[in-house]
């Protein structure tokens, strides 16, 4: 299946809101979180490693001690594409939903 492209400047700017726990623009979206223990962080990055390989879509993950910085980047287009727009609402679902 094809890969969709990097998503325009004002694309990325229409779908940000719906996304409030992510920054960053189109070099990437990033999101700090932080889980109650180095196991529970261990545990989501497994969550979130099930939700990658099912959409064959894969996040950068920086993990410190209980604390997770994601960035989701189409290293493919050179930028964020629809898949990382989906990817984070799929993250966001497995969280906890405060930073
Ligand atoms: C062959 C395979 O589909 C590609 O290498 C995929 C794998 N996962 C990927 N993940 C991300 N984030 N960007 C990519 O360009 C990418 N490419």
């Amino acid at each position: 299946m094809p890969r969709p492209p990097r998503l325009s400047p004002d694309e990325l700017a229409a779908a940000l809101p719906a996304l409030p726990l992510w920054s960053g623009g189109g070099d990437g979206l990033r999101r700090t979180v932080q889980l109650p223990s180095f196991r529970d962080a261990v545990a989501a990055i497994v969550a979130i490693a099930d939700v990658a390989e099912e959409m064959d879509h894969h996040p950068d993950v920086d993990l410190r001690w209980r604390t997770l910085h994601l960035t989701l980047v189409s290293h493919s287009a050179g930028g964020v594409s629809e898949l990382d727009l989906e990817l984070a609402r799929r993250i966001d679902a497995l969280l906890p939903a405060h930073p």
